[in-house]
């Protein structure tokens, strides 16, 4: 279980941006791979005994066997010969220098701040008050606002409410106030050892706090799902009700590839925020499973959130090259299909993402009321997720139709998953925004290594395969004398960094594994279509990342045939039965229009 406080126990010493943050918070713990000791997936991969110890050059490249520049991004630690393994498929036995390149984490106070993008967002909280007003937008909207009407207007109440999330809701919970917005692994849970080392008593930055309106009465908890196209902004959503930006968001539709947990804990109301892939039309297995782990979230659900968003048609032209004057925002015909999917049988929230976009705010009355003609949801709230607009009225809601129960989760638990699923998710991430065209969606990244510090000031190690399905594409990806690579490489560092609250060193290599997306024991190799998901219960959480850790070992019974490939990117024509309408995105849709954002 990931945890807002526990990053320290893996704080090897304090960072000048970071102060208070104390060299012995990083206790000496068997890491997550020692721990793993002889496993069979280390033994398997063969002659990498030494990889980051044998001396490599700071941030050097390598060429391997093929005459293909294998790249990695570390610090004086390089790989030896790597061995058998799907992980280490095209990927270079020998390392040849390339020659020294200049430590390339010396060039991070240079270079942009790649998480400006996402991470150094401002505090749109405080600007909450000069914002557009979406609440006029609400209550307007044809929802069940009316039929609330006893409900004290809990935006009124706002202002002088303490923060009470979590902790007021449960006795003898710890305040949650004073904790970072950063998480780590490993201290609880089925993967997290003991949390021996953690430390608490640090001073902590205070998050924005988020006042909740009924931190009084029963404890409701309950799992919700965030259903709805690609690209819509459900992982937006999810960082913005968490305060953090743990999913991953990109330009690129399917970005989100299985359901990802986040547990937000609202007044009296704990919500494990179901992240999940965008629902369409699918070309590759990879999209069945993808769709699979949507549903079935939605199944499990207590509430379904159904998101959608109001980005505008492309503006179309007369064959004179006249603009066609822009229609009235409708429903998006694949939010129809998608909503006659929904079991009638649990509360439907609506959220219409991207209201920002709107420069008259008068369009979206009608596109609410068009939406309300379509089913009768439970609630409707526009917001901005990526300017955090809205976000409490919807957290609100939610909480609302949760069933009364005991919090199933610390106030301080943020996910299930461990540390080492984020630096896969984080280089991925990277792909997405470096690279476009097919080779976003043609990326798997699966983690070969990831080893804690055993001592202050040493990083965690992490060797990482980036898995693509042509050669063309990993051209790509690697770049002139390996300038893409080194630009993925320091970027999902300092996101890995950020998460684990400490050094990272991160090796990348990149794999041609033909049609990986077509193949079930790949997938299942690379962490996608196992159980996961939409669990209505802690146990239940730990149990699957007790099965990410047996599937980890079994990464080594497969094989490793055939190290290139130039097939097709997609299997032509075969297209899911529940979800064969045009309407509906496909696999690999082009991205979202630049005109579309602001
Ligand atoms: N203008 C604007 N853009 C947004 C908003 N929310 C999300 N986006 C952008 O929309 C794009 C898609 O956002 P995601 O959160 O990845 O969308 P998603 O629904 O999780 O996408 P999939 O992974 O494809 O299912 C990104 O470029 C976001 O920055 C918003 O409120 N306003």
């Amino acid at each position: 279980m990931l945890s807002r406080r526990a990053v320290k126990s893996r704080r090897a010493e304090p960072r000048a941006e970071r102060p208070g943050r104390e060299p012995e918070a990083a206790r000496e713990r068997p890491s997550h791979d020692e721990r793993a000791g002889a496993s069979p997936q280390r033994e398997s991969r063969g002659p990498r005994p030494e990889r980051g110890r044998g001396g490599g050059r700071p941030g050097e490249a390598t060429r391997g066997a093929k005459g293909k520049p294998r790249v990695e991004e570390g610090r004086g630690q390089g790989p030896g010969p790597r061995g058998k393994g799907p992980a280490t498929k095209g990927a270079p036995p020998g390392r040849g220098e390339r020659g020294a390149r200049p430590d390339t984490r010396g060039e991070r106070g240079a270079r942009p701040d790649t998480r400006g993008e996402r991470g150094a967002r401002p505090d749109t909280r405080g600007e909450r008050g000069a914002r557009p007003d979406t609440r006029g937008e609400k209550g307007a909207r044809p929802d069940a606002r009316g039929e609330r009407g006893a409900r004290p207007d809990a935006r009124g109440e706002r202002g002088a409410r303490p923060d009470t999330r979590g902790a007021a809701a449960r006795p003898g919970a710890p305040a949650r106030g004073g904790r970072p917005a950063t998480t780590d692994d490993l201290t609880r849970g089925p993967r997290g050892g003991t949390g021996a080392g953690r430390r608490t008593d640090a001073p902590r930055p205070r998050p924005v706090p988020r006042p909740a309106p009924e931190a009084i009465g029963p404890s409701r908890s309950g799992t919700v799902a965030l259903i709805g196209r690609p690209n819509v902004g459900k992982s937006t959503l999810l960082n913005a009700a968490l305060q953090q930006p743990l999913s991953i968001v990109s330009k690129t539709p399917q970005t989100t590839r299985d359901a990802l947990l986040g547990v937000v804990h609202h007044g009296s109301a704990e919500l494990a925020l179901l992240d999940t892939p965008g629902l369409h039309r699918p070309r590759t297995q990879l999209g069945r499973v993808m769709n699979e782990a949507a549903r079935d979230a939605a199944r499990r659900a207590d509430v379904v959130v159904f998101v959608t968003d109001v980005s505008p048609r492309p503006v179309k032209h007369k064959e004179d090259g006249t603009p066609i004057a822009p229609r009235p925002l409708l429903p998006h015909p694949g939010d129809l299909v998608l909503l006659s999917d929904l079991a009638p049988d649990r509360p439907v929230l609506l959220v219409v993402n991207k209201v920002d976009v709107l420069r008259d705010k008068r369009h979206l009355l009608p596109l609410l009321e068009a939406y309300g003609k379509v089913r009768n949801f439970d609630a409707v709230v526009p917001v901005s997720a990526q300017r955090e607009d809205g976000i409490t009225l919807v957290l609100d809601e939610i909480a609302r139709f949760l069933p009364e129960g005991p919090f199933r989760y610390g106030v301080d638990d943020v996910t299930d998953k461990p540390a080492r699923y984020f630096a896969a998710e984080y280089v991925r991430e990277q792909i997405l925004r470096a690279t476009q065209d097919e080779v976003p969606h043609a990326a798997a990244v699966s983690i070969d290594r990831y080893a804690e510090p055993r001592a202050p000031g040493q990083a965690v190690q992490i060797d990482a395969t980036i898995h693509v399905e042509r050669q063309g594409q990993k051209r790509i990806l690697i770049g002139t004398a390996g300038a893409m690579m080194k630009r993925i490489g320091i970027a999902a560092r300092e996101r890995i960094e950020e998460l684990v609250g400490g050094k990272v060193v991160l090796r990348l290599w990149v794999a041609v594994t033909p049609d990986w997306r077509e193949s079930v024991p790949r997938l299942e190799e690379l962490g996608y279509g196992r159980a996961r998901g939409g669990a209505t219960d802690a146990t239940e959480y730990m149990i699957v990342a007790e099965r990410d850790a047996e599937a980890d070992e079994a990464d080594d019974t497969a094989d490793d045939e055939g190290d290139e490939g130039d097939e097709d990117l997609d299997a032509e024509g075969e297209e899911d039965e529940d979800l064969d309408e045009e309407d509906l995105d496909d696999d690999d849709e082009g991205t979202l229009d630049e005109d579309e954002e602001e």
